[in-house]
């Protein structure tokens, strides 16, 4: 088959590499011309994934129409804020009949959409829409490292097809028809990978985290509730498995804006010191909104939000969590 991938970025230059493995014909667009010769010259991402060569049968190229036209799959790999400006330029060379798959977690912070609905407001005719999530560092997924991942659609057959496309001997694909909850496990759990990463760098240890991680999940159980997630997702790859990976790995960029904040930089600085994307930054906001609109208790967000966009001290807004009056543990 005939794969695009948008975003050059680590998770679209490791994904190219996946489905090259499995023999499929990859197109990788990146932004920057200089990026797109640079890594069709030298077969590696130096400034994203440094040191991971890429298999030679990719072509990276800056045309965008080049690089949709005639794609039986195109995959959305850049950052979700920029999701549907890039796919407005792409989608007029998008055949009808091409699956669409986001590979990007975030929710978008103007409209609260998750990345799918963007993907159907913006063409409307197409539905065949998909998305994959779960604990996948880029850095292990290009050096083969055994990944599991789950593929999201409400179309059998688009499932099948991306089960097939993607799944290999260190890259195993699952299928959910579970799309809300897939695409929300994934925006969702990168906040609390930066509160983890916050109590790291504020000293605390491996309880901290641990009640992170079980107290995050249930908040984003409680919101994919109202927002028409099943539960059962949340407790898979692309709930639990990627909180658990992104709180503990160090190739999370969430976590380590998190330990930077815990030791007292500011947002701005972190942001502007990467040219990566910090998605936690932005879910943190937009979840924040959610959980007002809907009167959904998400107490670790909406600390999170008070350190990330209202100077709160990160060590107060943990002793705010931790002096709220005791509860049963029921979601
Ligand atoms: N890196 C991973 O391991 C990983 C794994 C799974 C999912 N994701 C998700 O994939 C998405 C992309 O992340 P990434 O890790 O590849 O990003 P990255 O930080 O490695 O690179 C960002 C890429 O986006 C491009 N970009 C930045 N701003 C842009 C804009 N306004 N318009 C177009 N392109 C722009 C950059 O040039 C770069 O190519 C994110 O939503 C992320 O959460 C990443
Ligand atoms: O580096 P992060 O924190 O954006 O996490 C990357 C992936 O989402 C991990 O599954």
């Amino acid at each position: 088959m005939r794969i695009s991938i948008l975003g050059a970025g680590s998770w679209g230059t490791a994904l190219s590499n996946v489905v090259s493995d499995n023999k499929h014909e990859v197109i990788l667009w990146a932004r920057r011309r200089e990026l797109a010769e640079e890594i069709n010259q030298i077969k590696e991402n130096r400034e994203y994934l440094p040191g991971a060569k890429i298999n030679s049968s990719i072509v990276v190229t800056h045309d965008l129409e080049y690089a949709v036209k005639n794609s039986e799959i195109v995959i959305l790999a850049t950052p979700s804020q920029a999701l549907r400006s890039i796919l407005r330029e792409a989608k007029k060379y998008i055949k009808n009949d091409t699956i669409i798959l986001n590979a990007s977690k975030g929710i978008e912070n103007e409209s609260l959409m998750r990345m799918s609905e963007v993907i159907k407001e913006e063409i409307p005719q197409n539905s065949q829409i998909a998305v994959i999530s779960g604990p996948s560092h880029a850095e292990e997924v290009i050096r083969r490292y055994p990944t599991a991942v789950v593929v999201a659609s409400k179309d059998k057959r688009v499932l099948k097809v991306l089960q097939e496309v993607f799944i290999n001997n260190y890259f195993r694909v699952y299928r959910n028809y579970d799309v809300i909850g897939v695409e929300l496990g994934g925006a969702l759990k990168n906040i609390i990978a930066i509160c983890s990463g916050v109590s790291e760098g504020l000293g605390y240890g491996d309880n901290t985290r641990a009640a992170l991680i079980t107290r995050g999940i249930i908040e984003i159980m409680r919101l994919g509730k109202k927002l028409g997630a099943k539960n059962s997702t949340f407790s898979g790859l692309s709930g639990i498995g990627d909180v658990i990976v992104t709180c503990s790995s160090m190739h999370s960029r969430n976590r380590r804006a998190g330990i930077e904040i815990g030791k007292g930089k500011k947002v701005d600085e972190i942001v502007k010191s990467t040219k990566m994307v910090i998605e936690g930054i932005y879910a943190t906001k937009a979840a924040k909104k959610l959980s007002d609109l809907y009167d959904v208790e998400m107490p670790i967000t909406q600390e999170a939000y008070k350190v990330l966009f209202e100077d709160k001290d990160p060590k107060k807004a943990v002793d705010d969590l931790m002096a709220r009056r005791g509860k049963i543990e029921v979601y």
